[in-house]
């Protein structure tokens, strides 16, 4: 039975008195990339953590198409600042199957098929902690698909990096969802945004403002903070 759709019903999260994000009502279905926008501040971050079900809710419900446990572990969240374990590179990619009792040998080969694909060969066996920031991107990545999940949120997995390692994660997310993996995922790339949604959500001052597909996004957003991540502008 398929992950999706997912539905958040007056979904919120607060914190210190402060509403981060909400109420959401928001239904996710289908394929493809959702991609989420919206200034600094906004909420973006509060949203993906909310939908993979790692903040507690004060309002509202997010549900699945099956029961919220087996829902947790068929996808997986991609961090801004990803944590690499004191370990090699290879065994940071097999260390998910490590825990769903993978024996140690066929998860370090598949592993290692991963950190080819991800370019990381020659570093296979050196410590994760030494990666650079685009390194670190990649590893991250192929330890959140080896395990294929059929959603991936990502928190902004190309920031701060330049254009070959955006170029290289983009065609990592481009398989993924060729293999059926959903993505959600926040930017704040204009380019990046035309390059992979399918869909937008533009979130300012806690709240979603838009969600729609790409195509209507881009002909035309409805709201001022939407015109202006169009044309490039600084949002506020
Ligand atoms: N644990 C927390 N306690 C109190 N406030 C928080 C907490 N986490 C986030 N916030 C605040 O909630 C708001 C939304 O934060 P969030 O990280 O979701 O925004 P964002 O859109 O992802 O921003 P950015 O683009 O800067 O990453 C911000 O004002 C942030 O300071």
């Amino acid at each position: 039975m398929s992950l999706l759709p997912m539905v958040a019903t007056g979904a919120s999260v607060r914190r210190q008195g402060k509403v981060l994000i909400g109420p959401v009502d928001l239904r996710l279905d289908g394929q493809g990339v959702t991609i989420v926008i919206g200034p600094n501040g906004a909420g973006k971050t509060s949203l993906l953590k909310m939908l993979h079900g790692i903040v507690r809710l004060r309002t509202g419900s997010v549900s699945w198409n099956c029961p919220v446990e087996e829902a947790r572990e068929r996808q997986a969240f991609v961090f801004q600042q990803p944590v690499m374990m004191r370990r090699s590179v290879v065994d940071n990619v097999a260390y998910p199957l490590r825990l769903i009792g993978v024996p140690r040998r066929a998860a370090r080969a598949e592993a290692l098929e991963w950190v080819k694909r991800i370019g990381l060969e020659a570093a296979a066996d050196r410590s994760a902690n030494v990666l650079s920031g685009g390194e670190r991107q990649k590893l991250a990545l192929a330890r959140a698909l080896i395990r294929k999940p059929e959603v991936l949120f990502l928190d902004e997995p190309c920031a701060s990096l330049d254009g070959r390692a955006t170029r290289e994660i983009e065609a990592l997310l481009q398989d993924a969802v060729a293999a059926g993996t959903r993505l959600v995922m926040s930017t704040h790339n204009l380019g990046q945004a035309l390059r992979l949604a399918n869909e937008i959500i533009l979130v300012a001052r806690g709240q979603i403002q838009e969600h729609r597909s790409a195509g209507d996004f881009f002909a035309g957003p409805e709201t001022p903070e939407g015109r202006a991540f169009l044309r490039g502008d600084i949002v506020e």
